[in-house]
């Protein structure tokens, strides 16, 4: 097994105000979190509201510094690194997909894969490669006759497909997604979480994914299990009870 990523006894605490002697307060979100994501394997974080599980995610993605402990990533301890090689290190290992897509109305599907290697200047054979990198991704999730599209012609499950396709353009190690599946109705999550499953195989990624949804997928697996602040790993039981 190799671990892509690692929390090491975790601590996040966020300033809560001031209390009745206007001492200032401290919220823990995370209160010493270990936990680990392997290359290939496909892990959900789920709890209870302001339970933790966002900024868990938070901190993998390398957004937010940990109050303590550490956090690696392909072995690299990331919590002590500069503002800007958190950024590059965001860029060249980490996909983040967030709970809505947040796409450009006015670009075609492909365009929302191209545009950042645009802007960074990408020109020529590399502007060539990038449009055959995402056209290529596009079709891996089900949306090649769907490239010429604007956002306003795609549905909510097709948007999210291209936002997933887009976090894999930097060809990352991670992936994390935050309730990737919350605007969507039950089929249309489901389909979402067995694609999300199909390319953490076949890219062979660490893929983690906070939900609300109570797991029942086979694609699942292990879940962690968030409870103020604090989380224990739980083996996947729907992918236990398939095997059998
Ligand atoms: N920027 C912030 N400043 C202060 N407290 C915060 C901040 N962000 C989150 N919190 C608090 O930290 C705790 C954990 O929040 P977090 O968003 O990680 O939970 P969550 O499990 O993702 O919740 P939800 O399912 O509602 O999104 C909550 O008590 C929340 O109020």
């Amino acid at each position: 097994m190799t671990t892509v990523l690692s929390l090491e006894n975790v601590t996040l605490q966020y300033p809560d105000g001031v209390d009745s002697n206007g001492q200032p307060q401290t919220l823990k979100a995370l209160d010493s979190i270990t936990f680990q994501a392997d290359k290939g394997s496909f892990t959900a974080v789920v709890g209870a509201s302001g339970s933790g599980k966002s900024s868990l995610l938070s901190v993998a993605a390398t957004l937010i510094q940990p109050t303590s402990g550490k956090v690696f990533l392909n072995g690299q301890e990331t919590s002590g690194l500069k503002d800007a090689e958190r950024t590059r290190l965001r860029g060249n290992d980490i996909g983040i997909i967030f709970q809505q897509p947040n796409l450009l109305p006015a670009l075609t599907s492909e365009e929302q894969l191209v545009a950042m290697a645009h802007l960074a200047g990408a020109r020529g054979k590399e502007l060539k490669d990038t449009r055959d990198r995402a056209a290529e991704l596009l079709d891996v999730v089900g949306l090649a006759d769907m490239r010429n599209r604007r956002p306003h012609q795609l549905s909510g499950g097709q948007r999210q497909r291209v936002n997933i396709a887009r976090a894999l353009m930097g060809n990352p190690s991670l992936l994390l997604a935050d309730e990737p599946t919350s605007a969507l109705d039950h089929e249309r999550s489901a389909s979402i979480v067995a694609l999300l499953a199909q390319l953490t195989s076949e890219f062979q990624l660490a893929t983690v994914m906070v939900t609300h949804d109570s797991i029942t997928s086979s694609a699942i697996d292990a879940v962690f299990e968030m409870k103020d602040g604090r989380g224990y790993m739980i083996p996947s039981t729907a992918k236990s009870a398939d095997a059998a």
